[in-house]
């Protein structure tokens, strides 16, 4: 029904090790970029990046705005890793595929992942620009039976039946709103509810219209496979929207949605949204380990 493909743990082992004996680095923090979003890589320094096609087992990027390079630095003195240019359900690939980058992660010890998205705004008092620190998600796809960690469970990764009532880590959230107020960002700083969708066709109008009306703020493409696969490692996960455009949900409304305005909005805010991810990371406590 679905494109097919396990991610095998052996696979996902090779490609941890192989990237571990070209850098020395060792992210406890790793980076995803929305459209338009990859400077958030220009952020690291001492950089070492390797080209997705260089990887093995990774997937390729498809899209433009996502360059497709895997760039290992440090950010306000941690070691981080960074996607630039993530992959998505409409580019043809198996849900299991286009989440491996983050078994490849928890492989290498990564313990928080952020992930950036560009979205559509369904909630009416959004603007365009305007960040959205994600507190929770629809999964459409998954309704369908389509969700990353369908298939044999390998205990490995975790376990069978994770939960997802706290995907979105709340202090993260609470020091990410805390960091926007201080930035000066409170007048674009928002929380809300994430849909994704499989793309990659816009939304209908009627389709805007009852997603706002199941509960969602905003309406996009990714990052929900990919926060179920990360929550299945047991990594941390803080995730925000870009709001680049207003969903259309009006029939007199002449707006189309268009990837151009996706990629202008996210150049736009790029200093802010580098300004916000650096401070986070700068702020965000590691992770206290518990030794039984
Ligand atoms: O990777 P993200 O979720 O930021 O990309 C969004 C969804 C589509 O890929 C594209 C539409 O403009 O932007
Ligand atoms: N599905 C969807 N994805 C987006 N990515 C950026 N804007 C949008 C949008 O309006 N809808």
């Amino acid at each position: 029904m679905f494109p097919d493909s396990s991610t095998c743990y052996e696979d996902c082992k090779a490609t941890a090790e192989w990237l571990k004996a070209q850098t020395s680095v060792r992210p406890l923090v790793a980076i995803v970029c929305g459209s338009g979003m990859g400077g958030l890589a220009d952020m690291l320094k001492d950089q070492v990046a390797f080209n997705y096609k260089d990887i093995p087992n990774f997937p390729q990027s498809t899209v433009h705005g996502h360059a497709g390079r895997l760039v290992f630095g440090t950010l306000k003195g941690r070691p981080c890793v960074c996607m630039q240019g993530r992959f998505h359900l409409y580019e043809g690939y198996a849900i299991q595929k286009i989440t491996l980058p983050m078994r490849i992660f928890s492989l290498m010890g990564v313990e928080t992942v952020i992930l950036t998205n560009a979205a559509g705004g369904l909630n009416q008092d959004f603007k365009v620009g305007d960040i959205m620190i994600i507190k929770d998600h629809v999964n459409i796809p998954g309704f369908a039976g389509n969700n990353p960690l369908t298939g044999p469970n390998d205990d490995r990764f975790g376990v069978r039946f994770p939960c997802m009532s706290d995907a979105y880590d709340r202090d993260l959230q609470q020091l990410a709103l805390d960091v926007g107020q201080e930035l000066g960002y409170g007048d674009f700083l928002r929380e809300g509810v994430y849909c994704v969708l499989g793309g990659p066709s816009f939304e209908t109008i009627a389709e805007c219209r009852m997603l706002h009306k199941l509960g969602a703020d905003a309406v996009g493409m990714s990052t929900v496979h990919e926060v179920i696969v990360a929550r299945h490692c047991g990594m941390r996960v803080f995730a925000l929207s870009l709001i680049t455009n207003k969903s259309v949900m009006d029939y007199d409304s002449e707006e189309k949605a268009n990837h151009e305005e996706v990629l202008e909005t996210s150049r736009l805010r790029s200093s802010q949204l580098q300004k916000m991810v650096s401070n986070l990371v700068n702020k965000m406590e590691p992770i206290k380990h518990t030794n039984f």
